[in-house]
């Protein structure tokens, strides 16, 4: 482990004193491209371009790019072997040696066509939004993208003002399994749009199902219990990034999460009917910082993908530590609040607000 980090940081000094061990598949690609040869201001294009590199390209790539550079540089290795116990010089030495002789400028074409090969590593971080990379396929209501160690759910119903409906409390479920097991250090859930949700879809609560209301009730009771389980139990960070107007379920389940930005566009955090300002949602609690609109964006991935870097082990046993004490209470609510809401469905004023809705009579 801690070999690795230090052979990572050598190859993003001066240039990637990286080494590689004895077969160079890439080299000897190269070595036949005789007409190609790299001009000097190349090659130091190249070395710039590793420093810039994102993502860590491996030890062996970094090998590579060791030996190549002193080659292009110094020439055939005549150093003294290291010795045995000198476990990363020696595999440097070891790198470099097996260049042989090597013409320098075969050497410094090799070192170029290798960075160019690593070009998807080498977009600069503000071409790329967090989500633009390795996007998770098979979701209809969600865009779940993970990219600088942060998994991003999005809720992507932007012409429903980002409802929920039943498809989507289950791939939110879903998604956010799959981010507790990932390789990300923390998850965002953000919307799509100008809402960060309007909360429960109440077009939800027209299918009914041949076992009548009752029955419909007690599913819907028993899922939306499974819904805000995985909330409570999420093990890493989760942040909300609300981007606009948030309403019911959508307002409700911030209090578990770990950090809430709000854009001072959220005017409309409605609860209980009342709409509440983000920087009065702040005040009491419910959003931990509010940020500008014109800026939102920016500042809050800006500082998410600072928290991104933080010791993953860390942040999980910080998270574990404070919700272990809570965890039990709030399962024990969420169950009490699910059948108090199995009941409130089946109500004249629950059946009034959701007609009145569909039928446009009023809105919120
Ligand atoms: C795990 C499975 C569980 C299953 C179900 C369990 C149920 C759990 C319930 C838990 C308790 C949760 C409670 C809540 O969340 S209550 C809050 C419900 N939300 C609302 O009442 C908001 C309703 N919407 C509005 O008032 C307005 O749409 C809004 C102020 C948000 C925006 O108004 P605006 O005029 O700007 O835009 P439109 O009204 O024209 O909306 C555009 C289209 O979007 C549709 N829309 C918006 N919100 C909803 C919604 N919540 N449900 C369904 N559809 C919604 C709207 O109908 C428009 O669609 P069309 O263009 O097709 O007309």
């Amino acid at each position: 482990m801690a070999m690795a980090y230090l052979a990572w940081r050598l190859a993003r000094r001066s240039c990637p004193s990286s080494l590689q061990v004895t077969s160079f598949p890439v080299v000897q690609l190269h070595m036949n491209r005789t007409a190609m040869r790299a001009s000097q201001k190349d090659f130091e294009n190249s070395m710039n371009q590793v420093k810039l590199l994102k993502k860590d390209p491996g030890n062996e790539v970094k090998l590579k790019l060791y030996a190549l550079y002193k080659q292009a540089t110094e020439g055939p290795c005549n150093m003294p072997k290291p010795g045995v116990f000198d476990l990363i010089n020696k595999a440097k030495w070891d790198a470099w040696n097996a260049l042989g002789s090597l013409p320098k400028e075969a050497a410094r074409q090799n070192y170029v066509d290798l960075v160019s090969s690593l070009s998807p590593s080498l977009e600069s971080s503000s071409q790329v939004e967090p989500g633009t990379d390795r996007k998770s396929t098979g979701f209809e209501t969600l865009v779940v993208t993970s990219e600088d160690g942060i998994t991003k759910i999005m809720f992507n119903r932007p012409k429903k003002k980002n409802a929920i409906n039943t498809e989507m409390y289950h791939e939110i479920m879903r998604a956010l399994k799959a981010a507790s097991k990932d390789d990300s250090i923390i998850t965002v859930l953000t919307g799509n749009g100008d809402y960060y949700s309007s909360g429960n879809d109440l077009t939800n609560f027209t299918d009914i199902p041949p076992g009548g209301v009752e029955e419909k009730a007690k599913n819907n009771a028993v899922l939306l219990r499974e819904f805000v389980g995985c909330f409570i139990d999420f093990p890493k960070p989760l942040i909300a990034v609300v981007n606009g107007p948030a309403v019911g379920i959508s307002v409700t389940l911030l209090g578990l999460f770990d950090a809430v930005y709000a854009s001072d566009r959220a005017t409309e955090m409605l609860i209980f009917g009342k709409k509440l300002t983000a920087g009065e949602a702040c005040a009491q609690g419910l959003v931990t910082e509010v940020f500008p609109d014109s800026t939102f964006q920016k500042e809050v991935w800006t500082r998410l993908k600072a928290f991104a870097k933080l010791p993953p082990n860390a942040l999980r046993i910080s998270k574990e530590v404070i919700r272990k004490r809570e965890r039990e209470k709030l399962h024990a609510v969420n169950a009490e609040e699910c059948n108090v809401l199995q009941g409130r469905w089946l109500s004249d004023e629950c059946t009034n607000a959701v007609v009145n809705f569909l039928s446009r009579k009023s809105k919120l």
